[in-house]
């Protein structure tokens, strides 16, 4: 592998920062310079094998459109000129695999005397952190007051897959990479999975991986490989339960999933397809063939979601007794656990049966809380049993799609205010899903009422924010997510400085003694570091209760939370203001504080000065220090 260093075009860099280029990183890679060891740290590269650097050596612009290169090695007396001025002799040509590879950190060594280029990797078990690059950067550049609280959820599809997406994905700041398994092969999936572990692993990220089911709602066949199909007004379908068995159905005619469709649908029932985006009008019923005029026209997309209404409600009777996980998606279940997913969403949820029932069966493989189960809320039905679903959960999506097609469209906004509040209430994290930036599948900037939707969400205090098509399949993945970045960051910012985080009150909700201490020390030190005007509370935690406890308090500043496992970590990074980092720790705390400190230093990540609140589930206490 290639890597360019460069002067960092970007005024806003510090002076030490370079930028690094190669064919491996088709986007900027930071790399910070250190110029008294003459040494540069790769914020992304975290498992780079094998180096050649080559320099680009600038006069004194960074905005040199073509500045001369030099290999390391080839060269003898090639200097990398810094931005402070100083100039670094080099000449060697390549670095070889290090041990410990997988350690965030790894620094690079060129030797002044210009012999040898070396690694210098952290040891990860005892001394290492292990934070994401993103926010490493944002961290250092921007100070931690103005790192995003708003979690960030990009759908994989067609348009997202390959590493190179995925990596930009990442670096633009996706925190959870959902797959739906409505679409695409176990064999795709598995690809994408292994893809996204591989970013972790070699650019130290933590992305987690939510797999969401199919669920057995009605829907349509896949249009015989056809990527959509037109119906215009006034025009005669067919929906059918035949089955064509991989032959193409005729023209104007659509394989419906629900063997009872034909049985439940009645002449003069309204046909919705995707929550309204094509509507039909049932005029004839000819055997297994239900024959529909298009009343609304539009796109039909395949697996498109099929609702039917009859006098102004959703007709759910035999729909209402299929099962919610089907055989299919006990295979994608079995599927997530193999691949070790962290979270599985589960769709269209009627009560909070099913999810205790998924909970045992994760529990039997000793998987309880490895994998967190999401409620996906988007039936009336859930509706009606919307507290109990919650708690079992470990956390739920405002799945919008399917809800605005199952409740009236007006109802949807108070629904979700209803379903964020509630998560909090029950310290759940909440997700906001579908049609966000809707109109970014086909054009480069959002409209101004998505612009203010995501704001809503965001004002809302909702954990994470969620693209679907936007980032599966439309032409602009990256610009619709740093779209949610940008908006998210802006909200959040005007809400502090015009303080305007309403305090909502919160109900104890512990159960357990244990637990209440936990409880009632996180609300403490949120409120002690909203009057203190602190820096960061950081929480050191196991199993991540604390952090999360922290996290339903919203507090003004962020929340560092560590954590000893890679696990847990990613599975914070669905929560609202939490920053995880991976660090092994004892039960020391006064040694855990000065150890954190030290390497949070080291990285740039706080200064002297900064002051914290520290909690942890070991020692039940809340300390206010400032860093020495
Ligand atoms: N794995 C995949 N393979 C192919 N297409 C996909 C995949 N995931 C998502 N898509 C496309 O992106 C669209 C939006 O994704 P999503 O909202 O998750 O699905 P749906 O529209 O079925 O609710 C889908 O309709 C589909 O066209
Ligand atoms: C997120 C949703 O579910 P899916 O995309 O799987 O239909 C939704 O319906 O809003
Ligand atoms: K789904
Ligand atoms: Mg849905």
């Amino acid at each position: 592998m290639q890597v360019i260093l460069q002067p960092c075009p970007s005024r806003s860099c510090r002076p030490c920062l370079v930028h690094a280029h190669s064919h491996r990183f088709p986007r900027h890679d930071l790399a910070f310079f250190l110029p008294n060891k003459y040494s540069f740290r790769s914020l992304r590269s975290n498992n780079v094998r094998k180096v050649t650097v080559v320099l680009r050596i600038e006069k004194d612009s960074a905005k040199t459109d073509a500045p001369s290169e030099n290999k390391l090695g080839s060269e003898n007396g090639s200097t990398l000129k810094t931005m402070n001025g100083r100039s670094v002799p080099l000449d060697s040509a390549s670095v070889d695999s290090f041990p410990g590879s997988k350690s965030a950190g790894a620094v690079v060594n060129v030797a002044q005397n210009g012999t040898s280029i070396q690694y210098v990797a952290d040891n990860r078990s005892t001394t290492s952190i292990e934070v994401d690059a993103v926010t490493e950067a944002e961290l250092k550049e921007n100070g931690f007051r103005s790192t995003r609280r708003t979690k960030l959820i990009c759908t994989i599809g067609p348009a997202s897959c390959e590493f190179h997406q995925l990596e930009a994905l990442a670096s633009g700041g996706m925190n959870v990479a959902r797959i739906n398994m409505c679409h695409g092969t176990r064999e795709w999936h598995r690809e994408v999975i292994r893809n996204i572990r591989k970013l972790n692993e070699e650019r130290g990220y933590a992305v987690a991986i939510m797999m969401d089911t199919e669920g057995s709602e009605i829907h349509m066949g896949d249009l015989g490989g056809a990527p959509s199909a037109r119906a215009e007004d006034g025009e005669i379908w067919t929906f059918t339960v035949r089955s064509f068995e991989g032959s193409n159905p005729p023209d104007r005619t659509i394989h419906v999933n629900y063997e009872g469709f034909t049985e439940d649908v009645r002449v003069g029932d309204e046909l919705m397809v995707d929550g309204g985006m094509v509507r039909f009008e049932v005029t004839e019923k000819i055997g297994p063939d239900v024959m529909c005029k298009c009343i609304d026209p539009g796109l039909l997309l395949p697996r498109a979601n099929l609702t039917f209404w009859r006098d102004g409600h959703v007709v759910r009777e035999r729909n209402a007794m299929l099962p919610t996980i089907s055989s299919k998606d006990w295979l994608d279940i079995d599927f997530g656990i193999s691949e070790k997913v962290d979270f599985i969403a589960i769709s269209f949820v009627k009560s909070a049966d099913v999810i205790k029932h998924l909970k045992s069966y994760l529990a039997a493989r000793s998987l309880e809380g490895s994998i967190q189960v999401i409620a996906k809320i988007e039936s009336s039905d859930s509706l009606k049993h919307l507290e109990d679903i919650i708690r079992v959960s470990d956390g739920a999506m405002v799945a919008r799609g399917d809800l605005g097609a199952q409740i009236l469209l007006e109802q949807v906004p108070s629904v979700q205010q209803e379903i964020v509040n509630l998560c909090r209430q029950l310290n759940k994290p909440v997700i906001v899903a579908s049609q966000l930036l809707e109109s970014m599948i086909e054009y480069p900037t959002p409209t101004r009422a998505e612009v203010s939707d995501v704001s809503e969400a965001v004002k809302q205090q909702a954990d994470a924010l969620m693209l679907s098509g936007e980032s599966a399949m439309g032409l602009y993945p990256e610009k619709a997510l740093s779209v949610l970045r940008t908006a998210s960051l802006r909200i959040e910012k005007w809400k502090r400085q015009s303080k305007r985080f309403q305090d909502m009150q919160l109900f104890q909700i512990s159960e357990s003694n244990m637990e209440r201490i936990s409880e009632e020390i996180c609300n403490s030190a949120a409120q002690m570091g909203n009057s203190l005007e602190v820096d960061a509370i950081f929480v050191y935690t196991r199993h991540g209760d604390m952090a999360s406890f922290l996290s339903r308090c919203r507090p003004v500043c962020p929340i560092f939370a560590f954590t000893p496992s890679a696990n847990v970590r990613r599975l914070l990074n669905l929560r609202w203001g939490l920053i995880p980092f991976r660090l092994d720790f004892t039960d020391d705390m006064e040694s855990n504080l000065n150890r954190t400190f030290a390497l949070l230093k080291a990285r740039g990540m706080v200064k002297p000065g900064d002051l914290v609140i520290a909690v942890s589930d070991m020692l039940q206490s809340i300390q206010v220090m400032k860093i020495p």
